[in-house]
């Protein structure tokens, strides 16, 4: 029987993805070790390890991971801040390399990223934009594509967190919450954005800083005319609420929600709304890490949500913020063709 290969993972950044990723990668993906963890915060990945009754090498510097020989393929769980400069060096260190969203703070990174990874003529990276993963989004980009709704003319998101901590800011609102749908929508309706702008309705009184326009509509128009309304809310205190309606000169598509039991109770019928992201898209999350798995552990490119992707939902998240802070203006949008590397194949 011929010997099963596995491929040895190092995790950047044990924080809440970090771990679940590493829950995930040792309990749900098959032929992974993770051989290393690291995180700047002394303890932290170790007091993770012990939890999980795991064993790996516990590096408190990302360098010394990226460069152990016994680190394959390499996994950025840490802050935004951090993630140029972790995936930069895992880059240079020839490993394949997975990173979740954003890829960078903003464009310009993106791009020294990329410029990284041309220099091995081949895809190393692949960006944690899971929902081109989620069953649920896959069905309504295939339902598109065959016109089961006509053509699309407007789409109708709204991605509310129950909160967020008090220090994330309106950038974060953008880099960090929007951006799933900013990278999402021009894939599933095969458009480009012509222009962008940022609303900021009334603030929520659960704002405790003056850093943060909470909620916020972001709006869209694609290079067809396609309208796009995203309402941001991180502190909606109510639950994790993704809405996702395309609407098409035929009919609607209505992203459906993760099925959970009806309770008919005392002159009371509720159906519970989940708080958060880990298991709204846990499948999601596995498919993903299935499918990069799949293809690096064969020295294969991985073929999920590329570096291009992120510099386009980089691009367009810097016009937001340029909007946010100049009160709303439209901002146009344009983007250059895709390097031959990321052309769809
Ligand atoms: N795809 C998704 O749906 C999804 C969900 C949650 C988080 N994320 C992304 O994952 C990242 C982490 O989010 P989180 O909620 O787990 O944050 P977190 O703050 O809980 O965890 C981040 C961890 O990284 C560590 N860290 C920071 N800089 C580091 C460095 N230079 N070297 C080593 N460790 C470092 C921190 O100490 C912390 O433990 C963010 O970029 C976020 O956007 C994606
Ligand atoms: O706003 C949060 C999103 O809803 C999650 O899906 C994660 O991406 C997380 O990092 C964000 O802070």
């Amino acid at each position: 029987m011929a010997e099963t290969h596995v491929t040895k993972v190092g995790i950047v950044g044990i924080g809440f993805i970090g771990s679940d990723h590493l829950h995930r990668l040792t309990k749900t993906i098959a032929n992974v070790d993770v051989t290393a963890v690291c995180d700047i915060v002394p303890g932290k990945a170790q007091k993770e390890l012990d939890r999980q009754g795991l064993t790996a090498h516990d590096y408190l510097d990302y360098h010394d991971l990226v460069n152990d020989p016994d680190v394959d393929v390499v996994v950025c769980t840490a802050n935004n801040e951090a993630h140029y400069e972790i995936v930069m060096a895992a880059l240079k260190a020839g490993k394949f390399t997975f990173c979740e969203k954003p890829l960078a703070l903003d464009a310009k990174q993106c791009l020294d990223i990329i410029a990284e990874e041309k220099k091995y003529g081949k895809r190393m990276l692949q960006v944690g934009f899971m929902r081109h993963y989620a069953p649920e989004y896959v069905q309504m980009k295939q339902m598109i594509d065959e016109g089961k709704i006509g053509a699309p003319l407007m789409i109708d998101e709204r991605h509310y967190n129950q909160t967020q901590p008090e220090e994330y800011d309106s950038s974060r609102s953008i880099i960090e919450t929007a951006i799933h749908e900013i990278d999402l929508d021009h894939w599933l309706i095969n458009d480009d954005y012509a222009n962008i702008r940022v609303f900021s309705p009334k603030q929520t009184k659960y704002v405790q800083n003056a850093k943060i326009q909470d909620p916020m509509i972001v709006m869209m128009e694609t290079k067809t005319g396609i309208n796009i309304i995203i309402e941001v809310f991180v502190r909606c205190q109510y639950g994790y609420d993704i809405k996702c309606d395309v609407i098409g000169e035929e009919g609607v598509l209505e992203l459906p929600t993760v099925p959970q039991v009806a309770t008919r109770l005392n002159a009371e019928y509720s159906t519970a709304i989940l708080t958060d992201w880990k298991a709204r898209f846990e499948s999601a999350y596995d498919i993903e890490f299935r499918d990069f798995i799949d293809h690096v552990s064969q020295e294969e490119s991985p073929v999920g949500p590329s570096a291009w992707d992120g510099y386009i939902a980089a691009v367009t998240a810097d016009a937001a913020i340029t909007s946010l802070n100049d009160k709303g203006t439209t901002q146009d949008l344009s983007f250059p063709e895709a390097p031959a590397l990321y052309a769809e194949k």
